[in-house]
């Protein structure tokens, strides 16, 4: 980890940014076909940060066709697998090296606070590259046992042309998550961000011609969801759309390829985790300290937020008293203040959607103010299983608690909901954490912490949760490779057929 600067070695960083603000196609930077562009704002200013491209229909059908020749010329696609991680190491390299541009480019674009982005956002982004990299020339393929007077091979080829669709929680790890595993795959890659944090992604498409990847294979079109996300969507010679974001834009992913080609569709979509504490659990303090970095890392803008503390009854006093304590240590304020660790929430529109979840109804026991598009840390004590802070995912840093008698309705309301993406399960009983997590419906069961694991370990949800495919892990090779079987006959036969 790089040493933290000052805020105000930050703001001078910032006062010299080059903002990058034209859609990346074909290698090179270049406006929308329209000429329109968009704002992208600084969340904690509300200050016009650039005026990006508003890429439209037109661009999409551009990006493709030069995407597609790309993978068809092969000059990405079918280069060794060790010439493809070579690239990719120089690509995270290249990181490395602008760790500082790309972590105060990504805090004044989204809001996430620059201790995030230095200590998180971009090393993560480095570490899962090379971590996809490095995978690119150890993936065998099989031969299958099926006949003797055969050989038949099991082969994973490339998708081809793929669009990752991205949300602006993390802009740079779902990001790498996504190119990762896409890149090393072979496929020829359109990403588009989102409209609220376009800037990392183009700056990165940049960094990745610099490194070597082929004009073509690496395009990024900013602009709306409706504008660009649709098109792609429904593009017919798209051959995969890799999507993280809310349930509902997912929903459409799906009506887009049904009325479409019929493309692959993967999709991670939203959480209402729930973190368990039984009575059992040791170490009160430290599961208190799990449990609001869980519930606050991120301003709670995180699929995996652990919004939902289900706790039996005979520890919830001591429990709350310490999770007040360590919740009353998260400094809430400007982003590139290294000292703080809560920055605003991303949006206007978001700020207002998650303020509509405070003061109504539940108790609070902490925060529950909202101030220019500031939320404090908020902890709601709710006895209404059917109340919105409960079912909806607020995506904000809110964290409603729900009191159990037993391990039996813990797990069931656990599982009371329509998401299935994370969970965590405190106990010091062997046993129960086991039986636990088995009987969470949830993709990633943390036990006695939280977390969401490793770039090793696949990530994705049950339920409305996810769709198709794990993003990390070498699982997530999957979502970007064919499986396609070739049977070679070896009989006499067929030699006497063929002379
Ligand atoms: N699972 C996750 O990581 C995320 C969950 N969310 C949830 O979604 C809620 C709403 O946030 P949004 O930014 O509106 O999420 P969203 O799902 O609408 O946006 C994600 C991506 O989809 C694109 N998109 C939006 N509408 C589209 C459409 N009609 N067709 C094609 N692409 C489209 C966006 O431009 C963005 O790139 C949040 O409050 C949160 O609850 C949001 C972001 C990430
Ligand atoms: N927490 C990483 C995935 C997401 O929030 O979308």
């Amino acid at each position: 980890m790089t040493d933290l600067l000052t805020t105000e070695e930050y703001k001078a960083i910032a006062a010299g940014l080059n903002l990058p603000t034209q859609a990346f196609i074909d290698g090179s930077f270049r406006p929308a076909k329209s000429g329109r562009t968009f704002d992208t704002l600084n969340p904690a200013t509300g200050e016009v940060l650039a005026k990006v491209a508003a890429c439209g229909a037109e661009d999409v059908d551009y990006a493709v066709l030069k995407a597609r020749d790309a993978f068809e010329d092969g000059r990405w696609s079918r280069l060794q697998p060790r010439e493809r991680k070579e690239v990719l190491i120089r690509l995270a390299k290249l990181i490395k090296r602008n760790t500082r541009e790309l972590a105060v480019m990504e805090s004044l674009d989204s809001g996430k606070t620059i201790y995030d982005c230095e200590t998180v956002d971009v090393p993560e982004t480095i570490h899962c590259l090379t971590w996809h990299a490095e995978l690119t020339d150890k993936i065998y393929d099989q031969v299958s046992p099926a006949s003797d007077n055969h050989i038949a091979m099991i082969v994973r080829e490339p998708v081809g042309v793929v669009g990752l669709v991205l949300p602006w929680n993390f802009p740079l790890l779902m990001l790498a998550w996504k190119i990762g595993p896409a890149l090393a795959s072979g496929c020829s890659i359109i990403v588009k961000p989102a409209e609220e944090t376009s800037l990392t992604a183009l700056r990165v498409a940049e960094l990745a011609m610099e490194a070597g990847v082929p004009s073509g294979v690496f395009n990024v079109l900013p602009g709306s969801g409706p504008d660009v996300g649709e098109p792609l969507g429904r593009h017919m010679d798209v051959d995969m759309i890799s999507f993280t974001g809310s349930t509902e834009t997912g929903r459409r992913f799906l009506r887009y390829a049904s009325d479409s080609n019929l493309k692959e569709v993967t999709l991670e979509m939203g959480g209402k985790n729930p973190a368990i504490v039984l009575d059992d659990a040791d170490n009160v303090d430290r599961v208190a300290a799990h449990i609001v970095n869980g519930a606050f890392w991120n301003m709670g803008e995180n699929c995996s937020a652990s919004s939902r503390l289900i706790v039996q009854k005979g520890i919830k006093d001591a429990l709350l008293k310490r999770i007040l304590a360590h919740a009353r240590e998260w400094p809430v304020g400007d982003p590139l203040d290294p000292a703080n660790r809560v920055g605003p929430l991303v949006s206007k529109t978001h700020f207002d959607k998650v303020s509509s979840y405070l003061g109504k109804g539940p108790k609070v026991l902490l925060g529950g103010k909202a101030d220019a598009g500031f939320v404090e840390p908020t902890i709601l004590d709710i006895s209404d299983r059917d109340a919105p802070q409960v079912r909806e995912e607020i995506f904000g840093p809110v964290l409603s608690v729900l009191t159990v008698d037993n391990f039996d309705e813990a797990i069931a309301l656990a599982n009371d909901t329509q998401y299935g993406l994370a969970a965590s399960i405190f106990t010091s009983n062997a046993k129960r954490a086991i039986r636990g997590a088995r009987a969470i419906r949830a993709g990633t069961v943390t036990v006695n912490s939280f977390g969401e694991g490793d770039i090793s370990t696949p990530f994705g949800g049950f339920k409305a949760s996810g769709f198709g495919g794990r993003d990390n892990g070498v699982q997530a090779h999957d979502q970007y490779t064919q499986i396609k079987t070739i049977w070679v006959d070896l009989s006499d036969d067929a030699d006497e057929a063929v002379a």
